[in-house]
């Protein structure tokens, strides 16, 4: 046999666009030089030198920005695997899998979303005996446990279902979402019917409980694992709580067929109020050990709580990268897309981040690989635990890794515990060179990093059927909150040792280097883009010039930018499946983003950088009231609180409006001259008029309850006015 492409686990496919992209690059990026060098040569004499110095700089800022963001788009590559052939190679010698679900409020993440996700991974299409899926719970709710009990009961009737008619997706509350009676066949529908109600009877004691907020005695009583909460004092001290709910060892583990049920382990580490928690992190580098007691798997894959699996054979996809006996050795990490199940067709808030998943990571791929995002990426546990990566390393597949300790369940219990506990990372080396970084908001990205900067590779894993699905935001402060977080991180990663600026440099692929520095420069976009959506508007009210005019030749660079980088993204939103209006409504958030999630994030980085704040997590709201979620379906803006970042994007969205109005009463008065003089102004500060529309609405004309607030609007409308008149009165 020779050895060729055909033999491999996977293959690599290039890009078809590869041309269109970059002869728009480059044209566009020469045109932002003519830009610089028309600043440059236009400085006025008398005043206005400084506004002038402002544009020039959020000038040079935008050009050199938009050279970071074409890195990831000049060699983008796309992956397949072949688990044909994964499986005639490796079936019988498959590695173990361990998977880790992470929740941390049954509030704001609900105990039925959690055990949902948790069943749709016990259902892999993979050999159960291999399978271990924990749960970890950093509120130590008694309700999610209870959930999670009732759920080590439902499987044995579920994942037999699952096997049989090869279900799809697995979680089985989107299961019976879809409309499951189009076939007609009898015995199915009947096993349908069965496994449906005792779903639901599941669910409704779950949510009863919940309801409750406690176990009822009587419940409690039902199951040895309750006495843990007997030393349970509050959220933020109480004992590690382990319990081994299934297990191979056990002879009730077995589905109603007589099949071995895939491992499920119930953990909420210790908490003490004098230890940090580190949040997510602290909750995974807890997992990696216990994990290593109890099952040891080889590869590691992490989900958020509401991101079921959606594709039942990711995992043997994902597989096949690890184990190609060519390439398989650099890999570190395969991520996969996090897709989003309540995203609409014009997705409002930009949730799918579209272009990133379809085109930014297949281009990080191309250097490199992707970034680590959290949910929905597989690791090598080695590299995870701290193994250097060294090209003379093979792993041995072949040979079954059995180091697990061979102890009754109890014992493996207590034992696991210890490494749960909050002392046990006391002088060591977790959450710097081992396990997960501690320290930043996206822990995930930071500890991606510094595995590539050790000479892994990283690989993009998009199946055509989604892999996995969860729940994206679903009002603008939240989406606007989220970002904050985000941004702030990355601005922590660039500041941080590991930063892509410097620590990077020659340790990754330069176009990845630059990859990162797209996002870790996320937040500071915001002085250039506030500079440019308040300054020039205030001058068309004073009418003065800043742009050239239409009859000089120095418009076209101005035109062609603005244009062809419009085109250009609306071309790609469009190919990453998009719509015209789900583009303009990207361009929407990206503005937001930019004037209030970015600025807050800076300011916060700051005050940490000089010890003033520290450092936390909000997490994401994963629950929907019913009239929120009505006009979510509709597209309607939810600004329903008054929150600062709202009351910023009201009082911009104001100031435009009027200046927008003052230049068309001078237009109307003065006669046509504006036009050709500040054309350029007068479509920038109309362009943010236009955009911001469903702000106008939110603030003069909804009654509904996602509305501005009335409160934000007199505070907005009041500053807006402030800075016209100030501005007026000042120049
Ligand atoms: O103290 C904490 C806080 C959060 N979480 C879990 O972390 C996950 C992510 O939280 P979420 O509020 O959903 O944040 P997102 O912004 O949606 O998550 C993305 O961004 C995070 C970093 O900011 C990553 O941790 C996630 O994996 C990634 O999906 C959830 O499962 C939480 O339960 C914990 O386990 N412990
Ligand atoms: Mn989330």
């Amino acid at each position: 046999m020779d050895r060729g492409e055909y033999y491999s686990l996977f293959e690599t496919k290039t890009d078809k666009q590869r041309v269109i992209r970059r002869l728009s690059a480059i044209s566009l990026f020469v045109s932002h030089w003519f830009i610089w060098v028309y600043r440059f040569n236009h400085l006025p004499k008398d005043g206005g030198r400084w506004v002038w110095f402002g544009l020039l700089a959020a000038e040079l800022w935008f050009g050199l920005y938009y050279l970071l963001t074409q890195a990831l788009r000049w060699n983008l590559v796309f992956r397949e695997p072949f688990p044909d052939r994964l499986s005639q190679r490796y079936e019988g010698r498959l590695p173990k899998v361990d998977i880790f679900v992470c929740t941390a409020d049954p509030e704001i993440e609900p105990p039925t979303m959690v055990v949902n996700t948790v069943l749709s991974m016990m259902a892999y299409d993979y050999p159960t005996k291999k399978l271990t899926v924990y749960l970890s719970d950093d509120a130590a709710s008694e309700v999610t446990f209870y959930a999670i009990l009732l759920v080590s009961d439902f499987a044995k009737h579920w994942l037999p279902f699952c096997k049989r008619f090869k279900v799809e997706p697995t979680s089985p509350a989107a299961y019976f979402r879809q409309d499951c009676t189009l076939t007609a066949d009898a015995s199915w529908l009947k096993q349908l019917a069965q496994v449906k109600k005792l779903y639901e009877d599941m669910e409704k004691r779950i949510q009863n409980v919940a309801k409750l907020g406690r176990v009822p005695e009587e419940l409690r009583s039902n199951h040895k694992g309750f006495s843990e909460w007997n030393s349970y004092s509050s959220l933020r001290d109480h004992d590690t709580i382990l319990q081994i709910l299934l297990d191979k060892k056990d002879p009730n583990s077995k589905d109603v067929e007589g099949s071995v049920l895939p491992t499920l382990v119930y953990l909420a580490r210790e908490k003490r109020p004098q230890y940090h928690h580190n949040f997510k992190a602290g909750a995974m580098n807890a997992l990696i050990r216990v994990s290593s007691k109890i099952s040891n798997g080889d590869i590691i894959l992490n989900v958020d709580c509401d991101m079921y699996s959606n594709n039942s054979q990711t995992l043997r996809g994902a597989l096949c990268f690890f184990m190609d006996e060519e390439k398989g050795h650099e890999i570190a990490f395969v991520q996969c897309p996090q897709d989003f199940e309540n995203v609409t067709r014009n997705d409002l808030y930009g949730n799918a981040l579209s272009v990133i998943r379809e085109v930014e990571f297949h281009g990080a791929d191309g250097c490199g690989g992707p970034l680590y995002v959290g949910s929905g990426c597989f690791h090598r546990r080695e590299v995870l635990s701290g193994r250097k990566f060294s090209d003379q390393y093979k792993k041995n597949w072949k040979t079954e890794n059995d180091q697990v300790e061979e102890t009754s369940l109890d014992e493996l219990e207590e034992k696991s515990k210890a490494l749960a506990s909050c002392a046990y990372e006391e002088n060591t080396m977790w959450g710097k060179e081992m396990g997960l970084k501690y320290g930043c908001a996206v822990e995930d990205v930071i500890t991606g990093l510094s595995i590539q900067c050790q000479g892994w590779k990283s690989v993009y894993y998009k199946p055509p059927r989604k892999a996995f699905l969860g729940v994206a935001p679903n009002t603008l402060p939240q989406v606007l909150v989220q970002h904050k977080r985000w941004s702030e991180g990355d601005l922590q990663i660039l500041l941080s040792k590991y930063s892509p600026a410097w620590y990077a440099h020659g340790r990754i692929n330069i176009g990845l280097q630059m990859g990162y520095l797209i996002y870790c420069l996320w937040s500071p976009n915001c002085l250039p883009t506030l500079y440019y959506s308040i300054i020039p508007s205030l001058y068309l009210l004073k009418g003065i010039s800043l742009f050239p005019k239409i009859s000089s030749p120095w418009f076209v660079p101005f035109a062609y930018v603005i244009l062809g980088t419009s085109i250009y993204s609306m071309y790609e939103f469009l190919w990453s499946g998009g719509t015209i209006k789900g583009w303009w409504n990207d361009q929407r958030i990206w503005l937001y983003k930019k004037s209030s999630s970015y600025l807050f994030a800076v300011i916060d980085t700051t005050l940490k950088q000089i010890g003033l704040s520290d450092l936390s997590f909000t997490i994401t709201s994963k629950v929907v009231e019913e009239d929120v979620s009505q006009r979510f379906e509709k597209e309607v803006m939810e600004f329903g609180d008054s929150s600062p970042m709202v009351t910023l994007l009201a009082t911009l969205a104001m100031l435009n409006l009027f200046c927008f109005l003052g230049v068309l009463k001078d237009t109307i008065l003065s006669g046509l001259a504006v036009i050709d003089t500040m054309i350029f102004q007068v479509l920038l500060c109309g362009c943010f008029v236009l955009i911001n529309l469903p702000l106008y609405e939110g603030l003069f004309l909804r009654k509904d309850k996602g509305r501005v607030p009335s409160s934000v609007a007199v505070k907005s409308i009041a500053l807006a006015l402030g800075a016209c008149i100030l501005f007026m009165a000042l120049h």
